[in-house]
């Protein structure tokens, strides 16, 4: 049977992959699947469009995400998916791709959106390159096609007008692997997962040293919002953990509000905040990209009005 999978480590996440599922699997004329850990999950994806939901036993603690690829390689051997979508996680691009070398198909990754071409039925995927300054088109030519999609890329699925219909199938567990994992070190800092954040302070490299991010941190709290930075930030610079900076290739937010502060606005960057609903831009540099694309800028050195805001903000909003 043919049909639109999604696979996504989180139920946001999967919940916005069956919305762009959906889509295709209504001009495609067939239904759109999803991927639960158990029933309950399972039949709130059916609640919001999924056809079927398939339940996927959870993994044992020294198994890695990799271990559901022959469970899934199986399912798709005998159910033959027009689409594979899978959430762009770190562990979910490297699960799609040892997925795809199973499959002996494509993958297109870190897909920004697609259509289906209505002659051929196949999607014509897109996604940028050249760190954002151009779109590529990707046509799978081989079943199924496959693409990763990254958390935020599409509104999460609405519920149906109807009660949940459709059916829920239990899959094998995944087999033991041979990757062991020895060891969990929980990361020390950053565990926040800054996507799921309503505010956000971004801070760029007009921070002078690694004391002063306190700033943007006092900023943050003060707003009640977490911290984040541009890549130099966290790549170069080491001064906050890799999960938090934001951009094209970092994670791409959507907040209600977003401050970037000593930030530049490169396009690499901005193509992770575009859409966030507000943005505010702090910079000495009247010229900066990020004022084109904020909605309210303060020309001046963040060390003088970082502090203002601060105050000013303590005194209006009771945290
Ligand atoms: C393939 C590729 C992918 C990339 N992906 C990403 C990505 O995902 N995310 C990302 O962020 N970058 C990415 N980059 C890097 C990107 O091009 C920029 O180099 C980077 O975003 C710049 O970071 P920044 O704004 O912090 O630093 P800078 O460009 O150095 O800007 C610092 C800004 O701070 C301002 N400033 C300095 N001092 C003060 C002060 N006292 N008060 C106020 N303002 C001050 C300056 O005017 C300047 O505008 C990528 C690049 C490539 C080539």
């Amino acid at each position: 049977m043919a049909g639109i999978w999604v696979f996504a480590e989180g139920a946001e996440h999967t919940l916005e992959l069956l919305c762009a599922g959906r889509k295709v699997a209504e001009q495609l004329g067939v239904h759109p699947v999803a991927f639960a850990p158990d029933e309950e999950l399972a039949r709130r994806y059916l609640a919001h469009g999924a056809r079927e939901v398939f339940v996927l036993p959870g993994l044992a603690p020294d198994q890695g995400l990799e271990a559901y690829v022959p469970v899934l390689a199986q399912a798709a051997a005998q159910e033959e998916p027009d689409v594979i979508l899978i959430g762009a996680t770190q562990r979910g691009k490297e699960m799609a791709a040892r997925l795809s070398a199973r499959l002996d198909t494509g993958l297109c990754s870190n897909c920004a959106g697609f259509e289906v071409d209505a002659g051929s039925g196949r999607l014509v995927m897109e996604r940028l390159m050249y760190g954002g300054a151009g779109v590529q088109k990707v046509v799978c030519t081989t079943r199924p096609q496959m693409a990763t999609i990254a958390a935020r890329a599409f509104e999460p699925a609405p519920a149906g007008e109807d009660d949940a219909k459709g059916t829920i199938r239990s899959l094998a567990a995944a087999p033991s692997s041979p990757v062991k994992v020895l060891h969990r070190t929980p990361a020390a800092r950053g565990s926040v997962d800054v996507t799921e954040a309503k505010i956000v302070v971004c801070v760029g490299r007009g921070i002078e040293k690694k004391e002063d991010v306190k700033l943007a941190r006092d900023l943050a709290d003060a707003l009640g919002g977490e911290l984040a930075c541009s890549r130099p930030v966290a790549e170069e610079l080491r001064w906050l953990p890799e999960e938090v900076y934001l951009g094209i290739s970092g994670k791409k937010i959507k907040p209600q509000l977003y401050v970037g502060v000593g930030v530049s606005g490169q396009i690499q960057h901005v193509t992770g905040i575009r859409d966030s609903r507000v943005i505010l831009a702090i910079n000495k540099d009247e010229n900066a990209p990020i004022f084109e694309a904020a909605d309210y800028g303060i020309v001046g050195d963040l060390y003088q009005v970082v502090p203002i805001l601060i105050d000013e903000l303590k005194k209006t909003l009771k945290h």
